[in-house]
């Protein structure tokens, strides 16, 4: 597959504060890729160095093999950023004209209604005049009037109400169904498990885990699988024999068996006959697993 976007030991520094500390990766052609991290962890300064908005202190970034503030490279980049600002005096039916005939293979109009939920009031106001959500949905449209093969966001959803927020991430899905590459940055993990395929979790200017939302959650949210018995004593003591086993205990009426295998466990409990009832797997959630990931690495610093 083709390499997108690669970052090779980028560091970028303020006066002495190192914002971003000596990060690589790659992203290949069509991933939907989440930066996740707590505020100050460097996604605003990755996404502005991947946007050629600021240069990196050291370390190099390509994008499609070029650097970032090629022309070349800058025609196939869509982005919407924190703060949407939009040229006054335009309606924004005229702006979208404007911007769409910069790109040498511009998405239509009527797509590009299609893809944000522009309204014909939308369309017909001047920019000066919309609301906040209006202006959003315009820089969304702005983002992709160039058909761009890579889109960058930073924290798209602040600010937007429940029924743009679904409406948006549709989008999003389709785009990447159209095989497109997807870059965005939040805080919200539940955002991140829904929509990207890929999680790079930032903490401190590092990355300190990259995977699937699945994987992330394996790494260290601990499984377990629960049940109840008439017998919880007998239980414990057959279930704590078995290395598969990390942690057993009771709470409320339930026995909860922690484990890295729960298809071993559960076939234990059949075994061992403690008379095992009302049997659910419990995953560890995303919210676990991104607070242990990020309390563990302040402790070993
Ligand atoms: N222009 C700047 N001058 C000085 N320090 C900066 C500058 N930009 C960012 N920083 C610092 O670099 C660190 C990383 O900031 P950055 O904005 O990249 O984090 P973030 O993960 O996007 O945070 P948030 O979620 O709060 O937007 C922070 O400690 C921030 O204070």
């Amino acid at each position: 597959m083709t390499e997108i976007v690669r970052i090779q030991h980028v560091t970028k520094t303020f006066q002495d504060k190192k914002a971003v500390n000596n990060v690589s990766f790659s992203i290949k052609k069509g991933e939907v890729i989440a930066i996740l991290g707590p505020n100050g962890a460097g996604k605003t300064t990755t996404i502005s160095m991947l946007l050629g908005l600021l240069h990196p202190t050291s370390g190099s970034i390509q994008l499609f093999g070029l650097n970032p503030s090629e022309k070349k490279v800058r025609e196939k980049i869509g982005t919407m950023l924190q703060e949407v600002s939009v040229m006054n005096g335009l309606k924004s039916k005229e702006l979208l004209e404007l911007i769409r005939n910069y790109y040498p293979n511009p998405l239509s109009l009527k797509e590009l209604i299609q893809l944000t939920g522009l309204t014909d009031t939308d369309l017909r106001t001047r920019a000066e005049k919309l609301s906040g959500g209006q202006k959003r949905r315009l820089s969304f449209a702005l983002a992709l009037s160039g058909n761009p093969d890579l889109i960058m966001f930073d924290e798209p959803t602040v600010g937007m109400d429940i029924t743009s927020r679904n409406r948006f991430w549709k989008t999003i899905k389709q785009l990447a169904a159209q095989g497109k590459t997807i870059i965005f940055t939040t805080h919200y993990l539940q955002e991140a498990d829904d929509v990207a395929e890929r999680i790079l979790l930032f903490h401190n200017g590092s990355i300190i885990a990259d995977g699937t939302p699945a994987e992330i959650k394996a790494r260290i949210a601990k499984q377990a699988v629960s049940f109840t018995t008439n017998d919880p004593f007998q239980a414990f003591e057959k279930l704590n024999q078995h290395s598969v086993v990390t942690n057993i205990y009771q709470k409320n009426e339930r026995i909860i068996v922690q484990t890295g295998d729960t298809d071993a466990v559960l076939a234990l409990l059949f075994e061992e006959k403690v008379g095992a009832q009302q049997i659910q797997i419990e995953n560890g959630k995303l919210e676990e697993a991104f607070e242990q990931l990020t309390n563990n690495h302040q402790e070993a610093m």
